[in-house]
């Protein structure tokens, strides 16, 4: 969609607010930046924003109106979606969109980047795999749409969606061709991958950033025919210095912001206006990338109740314990810190090694723990993730790779059993919970401490925006 040209020298005040209230007050702000001369501003869009200086409408203010009046998926996505896709889609129970379907779909349809920034269970898989399947030709033998995870686990859960959705057509619906899907994950069997990519390329492709500029530099993939690119967890991706420079290799060498819809997605975009600039600026997007905030005054699912239990260092097994059999958690994730490099040298067990020993032979009833952490075999991991995944009860002891994206609905206690390091892995370890998006049902995050951790916590309910109550155990 073509955006109006902006004269950099008679800017507006920075943020120009639109209202389009209908089911609940969204306000559409437009950020002008005023490093460029741009072909259109960056857009944000945002539910719950307060109220500020208002300006007339424009174009935008259509497409992310229209979606406010419609109640179903399917009338959200008609026109766009094939129909099987779509009948597959409610088959699978997904009827009623989320919030960020909502706002989201009508914007990625009209074929604008985005930024989708929305509470952590909120559907933002969902949003983008329906977009891919509205821009996708099934009869064209090329990778058409990328989405790009941190972790082979993410990238297992996506693929598993993703196939679900393009399942193949029903033989009353021949003349469809279904959708090819492939994971392109690091720990897979690339040699395989390296022949299926080259003889007969999948339309989708789901990878991990090291596997996939594996397959481009040596020649085995061509991203020519790239549609769509997803980045998810993308926050997590910029951050992580074994993953950053591979990254933008991808965003502006391997493939150009100009011929692709480049989608970004995270529960979390620290410093949001900062990362929209970037993104215009180094190219990793058009200009008019949309910003597509859900609920930015409560970064959290407001299913979460959060509490904390304060004891000293030496007692906070047994505590624990106590914890434990009073919960009695038929699902639940207890997250461990990830061992130093000093402990690991000093040959100390690392403390989800410990806290597994504890469990086994301390909380009766607890024979399958699961462990889930870096260090651990990639199959082994993705086996106990299945495992999990079919038995619906659980105890899983993880690091903090659990916490991005990762999906088990069930769950409905986490327990912090050491603090996470910042108020971003805070919040991605609580979103493992409280992920049914239509539920009422609460889910607990308890968080062990010390006295000295008390400010640590505040910390994190300051920058998060949520209340943490104590009790006594
Ligand atoms: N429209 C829908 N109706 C019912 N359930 C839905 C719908 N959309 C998504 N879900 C379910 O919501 C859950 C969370 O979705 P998803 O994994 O996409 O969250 P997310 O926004 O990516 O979260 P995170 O930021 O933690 O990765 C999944 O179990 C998914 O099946």
């Amino acid at each position: 969609m073509a955006a109006t040209l902006l004269p950099t020298t008679k800017l507006p005040p920075p943020w120009l607010l639109l209202p389009c209230e209908r089911r609940f007050p969204v306000y559409l702000s437009f950020q002008l930046p005023n490093f460029v001369n741009t072909n259109g501003p960056i857009c944000s869009i945002s539910k719950s924003r307060p109220p500020q200086p208002l300006l007339s409408s424009s174009s935008l203010k259509n497409v992310a109106d229209s979606n406010f009046e419609v109640s179903t998926l399917r009338e959200i996505c008609n026109g766009h979606v094939p129909e099987h896709i779509l009948r597959r889609t409610e088959e699978i129970g997904f009827v009623s969109p989320t919030d960020v379907q909502r706002q989201a779909l009508p914007v990625l349809f009209s074929g604008r980047d985005c930024v989708l920034h929305a509470q952590t269970g909120s559907g933002k898989t969902l949003t983008y795999l329906l977009l891919i399947f509205s821009v996708i030709n099934a009869h064209k033998s090329a990778v058409q749409a990328l989405i790009v995870v941190p972790t082979r686990e993410l990238g297992m859960q996506v693929t598993k969606v993703a196939r679900m959705l393009a399942a193949k057509p029903a033989a009353s619906e021949h003349g469809l061709n279904s959708y090819v899907v492939m994971a392109l994950l690091d720990g897979g069997l690339l040699r395989r991958h390296k022949t299926w990519l080259k003889a007969d390329p999948p339309a989708i492709l789901v990878a991990t950033v090291g596997s996939l500029c594996q397959m481009v530099e040596r020649q085995f993939l061509d991203l020519g025919s790239l549609n769509v690119l997803v980045i998810d967890e993308v926050d997590f991706m910029f951050s992580s210095s074994k993953q950053v420079s591979s990254l933008k290799k991808l965003l502006t060498s391997y493939s150009s912001f100009s011929n692709r819809q480049t989608v970004f997605a995270s529960a979390s975009i620290p410093q949001h206006r900062h990362f929209l600039h970037d993104c215009v600026q180094q190219k990793w997007t058009k200009n008019n990338v949309v910003h597509i905030h859900i609920n930015p005054i409560q970064p959290m699912p407001s299913c979460l109740l959060h509490r904390f239990v304060t004891c000293e260092k030496n007692k906070k097994h047994q505590t624990f314990l106590s914890i434990l059999l009073t919960d009695k958690p038929q699902s639940a994730i207890i997250f461990a810190s990830e061992q130093s490099e000093k402990s690991k040298k000093a040959g100390k067990i690392p403390p989800t090694t410990s806290m597994i020993d504890f469990l086994k032979t301390s909380y009766g009833g607890c024979s399958d723990v699961i462990l889930l952490e870096e260090d651990v075999n990639y199959n082994l991991r993705a086996s106990s993730l299945l495992e999990v995944r079919q038995g619906g009860s659980y105890l899983i002891v993880a690091t903090d790779i659990v916490a991005r994206g990762i999906d088990l609905p069930e769950t409905t206690h986490i327990y912090n059993f050491d603090l996470p390091r910042c108020a971003i892995n805070y919040l991605h370890r609580a979103g493992r919970a409280g992920r049914k998006p239509f539920s009422e049902e609460k889910c607990v995050v308890t968080n062990l401490i010390t006295s000295e951790e008390r400010f640590v916590l505040q910390k994190f309910e300051n920058e998060l925006l949520f209340i943490c109550e104590e009790v006594v155990v």
